[in-house]
C-alpha cells in the first residue's frame, strides 16, 4: 500500500484497540499461513571494521588478541563442510566494512595472494559455490557498483541494513563514529545492488535513538526503493540489544510496545508488495510469537551449528523449538532458500548460481 508518512506514525504511535484492530488488519489477509527461515551457517570473513557503530559488539581492533583479521579458505571450507552434513543450504557471510583500509588486513589478504578485500570474498563464494550446495549471502557493508557487480556473480543473494535514513544520527553515539553508516552512502549501495538486479535483504535498526518519526522516513525510504527495483525480498525489524562492553552498553533497550508498532506499519506498508517482513527470534526469545500476529512472517537465517556472532549473547532456538512455537500461535514453519524463489529466474541469476539452486533439490 501507499501510505503517507502521516499514516505510517500513527502506526507507530497506535495504542490499545487502535493496535489491535491494526494488528487484525496485517494477518488477516495473510493469504498463507506460513513462516519461513533459512538454515544457514554464519561466518565472519573479518571482525576488522572501517566503522565502529555505539551497539556493535561484533567489531575487534587488530590489537585484540582473538580478533579475525582475515579468516582462513581452508577454515572457512572446513566449517562449510559440516554445515552441508547439517543440511544448511545459505553461507552467510557477515563482516566488518572495508576492513582493507586496515593495514593488519592488507598484509593479511597480501600473505594469500590477495591485493583487496573483494577479490577474497569473490574466491570464498566462489569456492562455497563449487566445493558445497550452499549458497552464498554476502552482509559486508557498503560496496561498489564495481563491487557489487562482481560479487553478484557469485552470491545468490546480498544485503545490507539501512539501520536508519536520519543524517542525524552520525552525530549520535549510534553513528558518530561510522562514516559508512551515513545513510546517503547505504542507500546507494541498496539502489546500485537494485540497478544490478540482486535480491536483496534489508531492514532496520530499532532503539538506537531514532525517533518515531525517523522510523517512519526509514521505512518509506525502504519502500521507494523497492517500488523502484523490485529486489527487496524480505526487510527485517530489528531491535537493538545490550550485550555486554559495548558503547550503548547503557542505552534502553526498544519496549515490547514498539517493535510491535513498528512490525505492523512496516507490515502494512508492505502488504501488496510481495515483501517479507523478518524479526530474528533469537534477539526476542520470549516474544517472538507475538510478531507473528503483526505480520511478520519470515525468521531469517537460523543456524543449529554457528552463533549469531553480532548478538553473540543471544543463542537462536533449536529448529524444533521454533516449529513449536510457529505452530503454537497457528502458523506452519518452511524452510526457503536465502534467495526468495521469485528471484529464481534468469533474470536475476547468472548460469552457474541457477545450477547450484537446481542441484539442491
Ligand atoms: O544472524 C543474523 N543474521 C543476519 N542476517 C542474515 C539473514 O537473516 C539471512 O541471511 C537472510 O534472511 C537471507 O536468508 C542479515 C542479512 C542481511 O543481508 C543483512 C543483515 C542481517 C543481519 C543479521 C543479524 O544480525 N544476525
Ligand atoms: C548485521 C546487523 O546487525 C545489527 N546489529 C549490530 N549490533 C546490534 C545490536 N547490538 N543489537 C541488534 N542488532 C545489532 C545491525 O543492524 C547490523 O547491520
Ligand atoms: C557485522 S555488522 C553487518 C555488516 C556490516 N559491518 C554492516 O554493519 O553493515
Ligand atoms: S555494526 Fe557493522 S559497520 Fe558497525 S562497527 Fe559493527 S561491524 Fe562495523
Amino acid at each position: 500500500m501507499n501510505y503517507t508518512k502521516e499514516e505510517i506514525l500513527s502506526f507507530l504511535t497506535a495504542e490499545k484497540e487502535e493496535i489491535l484492530d491494526l494488528m487484525k488488519q496485517t494477518v488477516n489477509n495473510e493469504e498463507n499461513n506460513t513462516i519461513t527461515y533459512s538454515k544457514n551457517i554464519f561466518i565472519p570473513l573479518t571482525e576488522i571494521c572501517r566503522n565502529d557503530c555505539g551497539y556493535c559488539n561484533f567489531k575487534k581492533t587488530p590489537e585484540d588478541k582473538n580478533a579475525i583479521i582475515l579468516k582462513d579458505m581452508d577454515e572457512i571450507l572446513e566449517e562449510l563442510k559440516i554445515a552441508e552434513k547439517q543440511g544448511c543450504k545459505e553461507a552467510l557471510f557477515t563482516f566488518g566494512e572495508d576492513a582493507d583500509e586496515s593495514p593488519a588486513v592488507v598484509k593479511a589478504l597480501e600473505d594469500k595472494g590477495y591485493k583487496n578485500m573483494i577479490d577474497y570474498i569473490y574466491d570464498v563464494c566462489l569456492m562455497t559455490l563449487n566445493e558445497t550446495k550452499l549458497l552464498p549471502h554476502t552482509n559486508g557493508g557498503n560496496f561498489s557498483y564495481d563491487a557489487l557487480k562482481k560479487l553478484k556473480e557469485v552470491n545468490a543473494s546480498m544485503g545490507l541494513m539501512l539501520e536508519n535514513s536520519s543524517k542525524r544520527l552520525m552525530e549520535t553515539i549510534a553513528h558518530r563514529r561510522s562514516p559508512g553508516k551515513d545513510p546517503e552512502l547505504r542507500i546507494d549501495t541498496i539502489s546500485n545492488a537494485g540497478k544490478l538486479k540482486i535480491p536483496y535483504t534489508t531492514g532496520i535498526l530499532i532503539g538506537i535513538g531514532e525517533t518515531k518519526e525517523e522510523i517512519a522516513d526509514s521505512l518509506l525510504t525502504i519502500k521507494e526503493l523497492s517500488d523502484k527495483y523490485n529486489h527487496i525480498q524480505e526487510v527485517i525489524i530489528q531491535n537493538f540489544t545490550v550485550s555486554p562492553g559495548i558503547e550503548m552498553e547503557n542505552c534502553e533497550e526498544p519496549s515490547l510496545m514498539d517493535m510491535i508498532r513498528t512490525v505492523v506499519a512496516a507490515k502494512l506498508l508492505f502488504k501488496d508488495s510481495d515483501v517479507s517482513i523478518q524479526v530474528p527470534p533469537n534477539l526476542n526469545y520470549d516474544t517472538a510469537q507475538i510478531f507473528l500476529l503483526c505480520g511478520a512472517d519470515d525468521w531469517g537465517g537460523v543456524s543449529p551449528i554457528s552463533k549469531d556472532f553480532v548478538n553473540p549473547t543471544s543463542p537462536w532456538p533449536a529448529l524444533e523449538e521454533l516449529e513449536k512455537l510457529t505452530n503454537n500461535v497457528g502458523f506452519n514453519l518452511t524452510e526457503r532458500l536465502c534467495i526468495y524463489d521469485k528471484y529464481i529466474t534468469p533474470e536475476w541469476l547468472n548460469e552457474k548460481l541457477l545450477d547450484a539452486i537446481s542441484n539442491l533439490s
